[in-house]
C-alpha cells in the first residue's frame, strides 16, 4: 500500500533560526510535539543541502530563500524538503520573524534501500524486542543484542567463547544446533527451542534464521522470540484439554448459536457412559437422551435457564445408547468470551445411578424388615397416621392387629434359628396373601406382626378377616424337615373408634393382644374399653407392686411336704402373697406376672429368700434341723449375674445350712436357655442348696438335657393328678416317677387333693406329697406347730 503523502509544514522562526510556532502539520511531518521543538533553532531539525541551485539560508535570516535539504524527523528518518522562507513582518527592512514552510520533495524520495547506510543497525538490532544473533559455521557468535546476553545471563565477554550449542538444553542442544545450522544449507530454517542461562533461565523462543554472508564469511544471522507466555499458554491450554478428556464425569459442549444449542464436544467418559461416540451426536441437540414423559418438569427448569443464559443443576434420567435408563445428576455451565457474550455451554454429566440405587437400597432398608422384607416399625408408623387420618377424614372404619407368634422361642430352641427363620418368612408371606396390597403388613419384633387394615365395612367384616389369617398363620410350615404348628395370638383395635392417634391405637391393639395371650393364646381379642380399664389397673398394680415391696407388705405361706412312706412332713413350698391396704390378699399368680415383666421380680425374689432363711433358722431351733424349705424362682432371678454369690452371702449372712434350702424352677425356664441352665444349675449345686424341677411334665425337656441338670427332684405338675384314675394321666404320672428314679432324682407330685392320688402314688412309689388333701399352705407360725406337733399324713 501506498504512504499517504505527508502534508506541507509551515511554521515561524525568528531571525536567528529559533522556532516560535508548531502546528499540528509540523508535528505529523517531523513526530515532534510544539512542546519538544519550541526555541529550538531551525538547523535542528533540517540540513540545508550545500550543492544545487538554491543556497542554504545562512543564520541570522535576513530576508526570503529557497532551498533544498533534510528534515529529520523525531524517529531518526531524513526526510528530503524543499524549503521556502519568507519574512513575516510588514516592513521589509526590520524583519523578525519568518514562515518556515517545509514540503516534502517528489520524486526525490530515495529508493527501497538507497538509505540502509544512514540505517542505525545497532540501536535497531538493540531495539528489537527478540534475541538477535549472527553465527559463523562454527556456530559461534559473531554479533549478537543485549537481549541475548540477559536470556543468557552472560557477558559480551563470554559469548563468542561459547558455542551455540551450549545455549540449550543438553536434550535439546543436538537438535537446535542443527536447526540452526540447517540455515546454512537450506538458506533458512525455522524452530522452537529452550535457551538456557548460565544461572538455570529457561525462555521458550521461536527461533527465525537466515543464511547470510559477513564480507566473505558465510553466516547465519536471525532472531528468538520469546514464546514463554503462548508455550504457557498452550501448556495450560493442553492440560484443561486433558484434564476433560480424562475426566470420569462425562463432559458435553454445546454451541449456542442456535435454539437447539448444538454439540460440538463430547470427551471419553462421555462417550463410555452413553454409548454415543462424538461423531455419532456431534451437531445434535443435547436432549436426545431424554426419556419420553419422565422428570418433564426438571427439562422445563434446564430449557428454562439455558435460555436465560444461567447456570442449573438437575437430577434427571436418560437414555444410553442401548436402552438402559442411567440417573444423571447433571450441571450446566455458561461459557462466556472475552467480549462478556455466552457462547457455550458445558454440561458436566455425572452417572449416579448406582447412588441411586443404593439410596433406594437404604430408603428400603430404612423401611422395611431385612428378613420378611415386610414393613418395620418405622414405616408401620407413618403408615397408620396416614390410615387414622383417611379413616377420619372419610368416615371409614380401620383396623390394627397386632399378632404374637405362640411358641416361637421354643420353635427357635427346638428345631435352631434358621428354621424359625424359615417360619417367621412363611408367615409374612401368609399374611401379605391374606390381605389387600393397599393394607400394610409390618414385623416390628421377633415373632410380633402388626397389620394396617384400611377401609373395613364392620367390625364383623374385621373379625373374619382376622379370624381367617389367624388359621393361616396357625396352619403347619415345612421348616428344615420338620413340620412346624405356629399358634398365634391376635390383639385387634379399630380406628378412629378406639383411637384417632397412632399411639393410643396400637397401645389398645397391644392391651388386646395382652388379653388373648392371657385368654389361653392362639386367639384373637378385640379391644373394649373395659380392657383398657384392665390395662389401666394393671399399670396401678405395677406401681403398688414397687412400694408394697419397699413396704414390706409381702407375706410368705409354707405348704407342708409330706414323705409319702412315713408321712411325716419333711419340708414346705414357700409361696409368697401381697396383703394390701384395700385389697386384702392378692394372690401372686395376680402379681407375679407383673413383677416379672418390671423387673420387681429380683427384689421380691431376696424379700421372699431372706423371711425364708429367718424361717429355716426358727425351724433348726425348734429342733427340726434337716427340714426343707423351697423358694420358687423366676428365670429373671436366674439370669441375674450375682444371683449365685448373693444367695451365698444370704444363707451365710443367716448362718442357715445351704441343704436346707431347695430352689424351684420350672421346666419351661430350665429349657428356655439350656445350656446356661446347666451352667447356674452347676453353681448352686456347688454352694449347696437342693434344685428341683417345677411343673415337670409340661415343658419339652430333652433326656439329654435331663441328664445334665444337676436337680435332686422333680414335681410332677398337679395336671397330670386331676384324674388319676383316667387312663392316659395315670400312665403319664406313672411314667414321670419311673423316669425320675432312673435319673436318681425324688419325685414330688403337687396340687394333691384326694385320697385315691394318694394311694396311687404310693402304689407307685412317689416319694413325696403336697397338696391341699394335706394342708393348703399356712402361716410360719402354724406350720411351725404342725412340725412340732409332728403332724402326719393318715396311712
Ligand atoms: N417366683 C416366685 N413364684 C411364686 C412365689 N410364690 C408363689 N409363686 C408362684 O405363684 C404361682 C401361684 O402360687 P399360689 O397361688 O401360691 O399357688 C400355689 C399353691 O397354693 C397351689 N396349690 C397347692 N396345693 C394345691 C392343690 O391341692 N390344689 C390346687 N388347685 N392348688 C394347689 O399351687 C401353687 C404352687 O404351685 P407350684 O409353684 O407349681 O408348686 C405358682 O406358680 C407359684 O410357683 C415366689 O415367691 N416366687
Amino acid at each position: 500500500m501506498e504512504a499517504a503523502p505527508l502534508p506541507i509544514a509551515v511554521f515561524v522562526v525568528d531571525a536567528a533560526g529559533n522556532i516560535e510556532s508548531w502546528n499540528k502539520a509540523c508535528e505529523k511531518m517531523a513526530g515532534y510535539t510544539a512542546s519538544d521543538i519550541r526555541g529550538s533553532r531551525l538547523d535542528r531539525i533540517i540540513s540545508f543541502d550545500e550543492s544545487g541551485n538554491c543556497k542554504a539560508p545562512s543564520l541570522p535570516l535576513t530576508g526570503e530563500c529557497e532551498a533544498t535539504g533534510h528534515l529529520t524527523s523525531n524517529d531518526g528518518r531524513r526526510i528530503p524538503v524543499r524549503v521556502t522562507i519568507a519574512p513575516q513582518a510588514l516592513d521589509p527592512d526590520k524583519p523578525d520573524s519568518f514562515s518556515v514552510i517545509v514540503a516534502p520533495r517528489p520524486g526525490v524520495m530515495p529508493p527501497r534501500y538507497a538509505l540502509i547506510q544512514d540505517l542505525p543497525v545497532t540501536d535497531i538490532i538493540e531495539g528489537l524486542p527478540c534475541v538477535f544473533y549472527v553465527i559463523d559455521q562454527s556456530g559461534h557468535l559473531l554479533l549478537w543484542n543485549r537481549q541475548l546476553e540477559a536470556v543468557l545471563e552472560r557477558t559480551s565477554e563470554e559469548l563468542p567463547t561459547i558455542n551455540v550449542q551450549n545455549f540449550f538444553d543438553e536434550k535439546d542442544a543436538l537438535r537446535s544446533t542443527e536447526n540452526i545450522l540447517d540455515a546454512f544449507e537450506h538458506g533458512s530454517s525455522s524452530h522452537e527451542a529452550e535457551l538456557i542461562g548460565k544461572f538455570g533461565k529457561r525462555t521458550a523462543c521461536l527461533f527465525n534464521c537466515a543464511r547470510t554472508s559477513l564480507g566473505n564469511v558465510p553466516c547465519v544471522f536471525g532472531t528468538g522470540l520469546d514464546i514463554s507466555a503462548r508455550k504457557e499458554a498452550e501448556l495450560s491450554l493442553l492440560l484443561r484439554e486433558r484434564a476433560i478428556s480424562c475426566s470420569v464425569n462425562a463432559i458435553l459442549i454445546s454451541c449456542c448459536k442456535n435454539k437447539e444449542f448444538p454439540i460440538e464436544y463430547v470427551n471419553p467418559a462421555f462417550e463410555q457412559i452413553t454409548g454415543y461416540t462424538l461423531d455419532e451426536i456431534k451437531g445434535r441437540d443435547p436432549r436426545f437422551m431424554r426419556v419420553e414423559g419422565c422428570d418433564e418438569q426438571e427439562h422445563e427448569r434446564i430449557r428454562d435457564a439455558l435460555q436465560r443464559h444461567e447456570s442449573v443443576h438437575a437430577i434427571v434420567r436418560n437414555a444410553r445408547k442401548n436402552g438402559e435408563i442411567f440417573w444423571n445428576d447433571l450441571r450446566i455451565d455458561p461459557v462466556v468470551n472475552q467480549e462478556g457474550e455466552v457462547t457455550h455451554f458445558v454440561g458436566v454429566i455425572n452417572d449416579i445411578t448406582e447412588a441411586k440405587h443404593y439410596e433406594r437400597r437404604l430408603q428400603h432398608l430404612a423401611h422395611h424388615d431385612p428378613l420378611t422384607g415386610l414393613a418395620n416399625r418405622t414405616l408401620l408408623h407413618d403408615r397408620l397416621g396416614s390410615a387414622i387420618e383417611q379413616a377420619v377424614h372419610e368416615h371409614t372404619l380401620g383396623a390394627l392387629a397386632f399378632l404374637d407368634l405362640d411358641n416361637f422361642k421354643y420353635i427357635n430352641d427346638t428345631f435352631g434359628h434358621d428354621a424359625g427363620d424359615e417360619v417367621l418368612r412363611e408367615i409374612a408371606q401368609r399374611l401379605r396373601a391374606g390381605v389387600r396390597d393397599e393394607d400394610t403388613v409390618a414385623r416390628v419384633g421377633g415373632d410380633e406382626f402388626v397389620l394396617v387394615i384400611n377401609d373395613q365395612p364392620s367390625p364383623a367384616h374385621v373379625a373374619e378377616l382376622v379370624e381367617r389369617l389367624r388359621h393361616s398363620v396357625s396352619a403347619p410350615v415345612t421348616a428344615e424337615g420338620n413340620a412346624i404348628l405356629p399358634g398365634v395370638s391376635i390383639g385387634v383395635s379399630l380406628f378412629p373408634r378406639d383411637g384417632e392417634r397412632a399411639e393410643r391405637v396400637m397401645r389398645a391393639a397391644d392391651a388386646a393382644m395382652y388379653h388373648a395371650k392371657t385368654m389361653g393364646k392362639n386367639n384373637c381379642q378385640f379391644y373394649s374399653p373395659e380392657l383398657n380399664q384392665a390395662v389401666h389397673d394393671q399399670l396401678l398394680l405395677e406401681a403398688s407392686l414397687s412400694r408394697a415391696i419397699r413396704d414390706d407388705d409381702m407375706v410368705v405361706g409354707y405348704q407342708p411336704k409330706v414323705d409319702l412312706r412315713s408321712g411325716k412332713i419333711v419340708g414346705a413350698e414357700a409361696l409368697v402373697r401381697w396383703r394390701h391396704p384395700d385389697k386384702g390378699i392378692i394372690p401372686p399368680d395376680r402379681f407375679i406376672p407383673v413383677a416379672e415383666a418390671t423387673g420387681l421380680i429380683v427384689p421380691l425374689g431376696e424379700l421372699v429368700l431372706s423371711k425364708v432363711c429367718a424361717t429355716l433358722k426358727e425351724m433348726r431351733s425348734d429342733g427340726a434341723p434337716d427340714f426343707v424349705i423351697s423358694v420358687n424362682l423366676s428365670a429373671r432371678q436366674l439370669r441375674q449375674r450375682q444371683f449365685v454369690t448373693r444367695l451365698g452371702q444370704m444363707l451365710a449372712q443367716h448362718q442357715v445350712e445351704p441343704g436346707s434350702l431347695e430352689l424351684e424352677v420350672t421346666e419351661s425356664q430350665l429349657m428356655d436357655q439350656p445350656e446356661e441352665a446347666v451352667d447356674v444349675l452347676e453353681q448352686l449345686k456347688g454352694l449347696g442348696v437342693r434344685l428341683s424341677i417345677d411343673d415337670f411334665g409340661t415343658g419339652y425337656s430333652s433326656l439329654s438335657y435331663l441328664r445334665k441338670f444337676p436337680v435332686d427332684f422333680i414335681k410332677i405338675d398337679r395336671s397330670f393328678l386331676s384324674d388319676v384314675s383316667i387312663e392316659g394321666n395315670g400312665v403319664i404320672t406313672r411314667a414321670i416317677i419311673g423316669l425320675g428314679h432312673s435319673l436318681r432324682m425324688k419325685v414330688v407330685a403337687e396340687g394333691v387333693e384326694t385320697r385315691e392320688q394318694i394311694a396311687f402314688l404310693r402304689d407307685y412309689d412317689c416319694d413325696q406329697m403336697q397338696g391341699y388333701y394335706f394342708s393348703p399352705p399356712v402361716p410360719r407360725d402354724s406350720l411351725r406347730q404342725m412340725v412340732s406337733k409332728d403332724t402326719r399324713l393318715p396311712d
